[in-house]
């Protein structure tokens, strides 16, 4: 098939697989979970990589790396950390032929890791704040049906943990961390988040306070938690008897953070901008922003075909010479339409196609892919053109995205109008009485009334069930003796509910 020949509004799951293929982002791999990031895919996760390593070196956060492996004594430290993870961890248990002693752990996270460490390390208030970030892989053996990018058995990500001598300090940088991770998927992957704390029941059970950004796909109607950030509270300094001694000379132990972003953003944002074409990609994550496309029609002169390759190239040094990412597509096996089709696919922001004509006139001829718009441009104007448009598509699809979202968020009261809402692709909220056990109730009661009597899968990433999403730090007006919609006591805030992966 040359097409990705399937709408992304008929079948999501399918057209998430050719897009992701026919882009030349991913491959598959014999083992379950596992996908190859092939070059296309990779360079987005540099660029990710590359603006928010340096937003939190600003931090005062350093680079480290800590081993892969962790001993099964020391992964079950605490067993209410572990208890919920323990079927996603993957185990060492031989070397060759012969068991190992202890089995060994392949890192799902690295707290466990690094906290022995850190209660080397910290022993004087002079010692904090001791602020740690790792890039790297990790391992979990996810039980759900894998989907590339959202949910792997390995996965590449960062893991930023740190340690503080007050609250506020602690606090101050689980909110700078969320913020930045904001910034990500608006400002780079033109991504809209919901900034909020997840509840009791979706917290990390090891922290004290989770928070999250959520993002909404339009073509599923599913949201998905975009990254975390974690105050762990003194909760690991008393597991790990992390103590310092303070400034009046006593014990203390440091206020802890741990805060995390995966490849997952990348499979986000192909979600929420591709198109029944393939990809769009925002133009500030972009592996190319421009593909310079020559029109050698055969009927050219050699010399035409000379002039015409090197009007191209010069089209193309002016852009490189301007820090824009171009590349010019001079392959002589395959024709114009292919090529517009194959870099289409490949989601690149804009196209300049160059033919004879373009060569007598001086011309390009400018096409975007996030609106298909044409416009005939003076090889001079090409590079601040170019530069000015490109920021008009990172805008545009931002500005799109939010748009479709924002359709779909609505406000319900009554328990009446929830699952109908989850059944138009609808992100709620709804006053709550944030107690686990209506939570529990209107994740029961949301899949029964979904399902109406038929089973669902345990395996499905897809469930019917609705799960709240976060409470989003901005609160609507929540006027006194407002009803929970589902429990009828009184509501205690405003929550996000939806379907997620
Ligand atoms: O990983 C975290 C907390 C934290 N880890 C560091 C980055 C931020 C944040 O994800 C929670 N968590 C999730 N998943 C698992 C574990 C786990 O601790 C441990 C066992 C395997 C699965
Ligand atoms: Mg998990």
């Amino acid at each position: 098939l040359l097409g990705i020949d399937v709408s992304k509004k008929d079948n999501f799951a399918l057209w998430y697989t050719r897009v992701i293929t026919y882009s030349e982002m991913i491959d598959y791999y014999d083992i379950s979970g596992c996908y190859i990031l092939r070059p296309w895919a990779y360079s987005i996760w540099e660029s990710i990589q590359r603006w928010l390593d340096a937003e939190i070196k600003e931090l005062g956060v350093e680079n480290s790396y800590f081993p892969l492996f962790v001993p099964k004594s020391v992964l079950e430290r605490e067993k209410d950390h572990i208890e919920g993870f323990a079927p996603e961890v993957a185990w060492v248990t031989k070397s060759g032929d012969s068991d190992l002693a202890e089995p060994i752990a392949i890192r799902p996270t690295s707290e466990t890791i690094m906290y022995p460490l850190f209660k080397k390390w910290i022993r004087s208030h002079r010692d904090l704040p001791l602020s740690l970030n790792q890039w790297s892989n990790v391992v979990r053996w996810e039980f759900k049906d894998p989907t590339p990018f959202l949910r792997s058995r390995e996965f590449l990500w960062q893991e930023g943990h740190t340690a503080h001598a007050t609250f506020e300090e602690s606090q101050k940088m689980v909110m700078d961390v969320l913020n930045l991770y904001k910034k990500v998927y608006e400002e780079l992957l033109a991504v809209p988040v919901i900034q909020g704390r997840k509840t009791e029941m979706e917290r990390f059970p090891g922290g004290d306070i989770t928070t999250t950004v959520e993002a909404y796909i339009h073509g599923s109607g599913r949201s998905v938690q975009g990254a975390t950030s974690h105050n762990l509270g003194q909760n690991f300094g008393k597991m790990f008897e992390i103590q310092y001694e303070d400034k009046a000379g006593g014990h203390a132990v440091p206020w802890q953070t741990s805060w995390g972003l995966t490849t997952r953003s990348i499979g986000v944002m192909i979600m929420a901008h591709g198109d029944d074409k393939g990809l769009v990609l925002p133009p500030r994550v972009a592996p190319k922003q421009v593909v310079v496309i020559p029109i050698v029609k055969a009927s050219l002169s050699a010399e035409n075909k000379a002039a015409l390759q090197s009007y191209a190239e010069r089209i193309t040094t002016d852009l490189k010479a301007a820090k824009i990412r171009v590349h010019l597509d001079h392959r002589d096996n395959y024709t114009p339409g292919w090529k517009y089709n194959h870099w289409e696919q490949k989601g690149v922001p804009l196209r300049l196609e160059v033919g004879p004509m373009d060569l007598d006139k001086g011309t390009a001829r400018m096409v975007r892919r996030d609106s298909g718009l044409k416009v005939d441009l003076a090889a001079e104007a090409v590079v601040h053109t170019v530069l000015h448009v490109l920021e008009e598509i990172q805008a545009n699809l931002f500005a799109k995205c939010k748009a479709e979202r924002d359709k779909k968020l609505v406000k319900v009261w009554e328990w009446r109008d929830f699952v109908p809402a989850l059944e138009e692709k609808c992100v709620i909220l709804t006053p709550f009485v944030n107690e686990t056990e209506w939570e529990e109730e209107v994740k029961r009661r949301s899949r029964e009334e979904a399902l109406a009597g038929e089973s669902e899968d345990a395996r499905t990433a897809t469930s019917a069930a609705a799960k709240t999403l976060c409470i989003p730090f901005d609160q609507p007006d929540l006027p006194p003796g407002t009803k929970c919609f589902v429990s009828g006591k009184e509501a205690t805030c405003w929550v996000l509910w939806g379907r997620s992966y």
